[in-house]
């Protein structure tokens, strides 16, 4: 895992959301990206060496929605940078954690995706995260 990539937040309202974390941090978010895949709008902001990732729902079967419902907004999960997913797949797989895709799946912002159910990982959503090349 090299770093931090993003941490992905969970938000009701996505033009308000972006609004105050351009308040917050400053930027405005560099890119703003409808995967249908997921069921959500993104928007990214570069914040130092990482970024926030907002997240908003586009339908009631999306994680967000569901998260949302649950457990209202807020940070949903944190993304690791790798650079062989599919080798830190096998390696977590074989140390026991949960992985929710078999392959690595396409995500924003150019990107190969897996993510670690939170049950396996005290509570916490992983992504794991690979550039495209
Ligand atoms: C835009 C693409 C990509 C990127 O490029 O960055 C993204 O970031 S996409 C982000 C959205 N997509 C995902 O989150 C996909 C992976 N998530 C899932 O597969 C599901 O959300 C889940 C984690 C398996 C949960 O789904 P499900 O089991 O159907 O929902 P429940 O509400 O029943 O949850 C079960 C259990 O897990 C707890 N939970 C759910 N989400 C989270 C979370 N983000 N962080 C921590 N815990 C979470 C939930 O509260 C339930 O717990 P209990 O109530 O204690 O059983
Ligand atoms: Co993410």
């Amino acid at each position: 895992m090299k770093k931090v990539e993003h941490i992905g937040i969970a938000v009701k309202n996505f033009s308000e959301a972006n609004a105050l974390y351009y308040k917050l941090l400053g930027v405005e978010p560099y890119k703003t990206e409808y995967v249908e895949s997921e069921g959500v709008n993104t928007s990214f902001f570069r914040a130092g060496d990482t970024k926030i990732e907002l997240l908003e729902a586009t339908n009631p079967d999306s994680a967000i929605a569901k998260f949302i419902e649950k457990r209202g907004e807020g940070i949903h999960h944190i993304a690791f940078e790798v650079e062989d997913i599919v080798a830190e797949m096998e390696r977590l797989k074989q140390d026991g954690f949960v992985l929710l895709n078999e392959q690595p799946k396409k995500g924003a912002d150019n990107r190969l995706v897996c993510f670690v159910h939170p049950k396996s990982a005290n509570g916490v959503l992983v992504e794991l995260t690979q550039e495209i090349k």
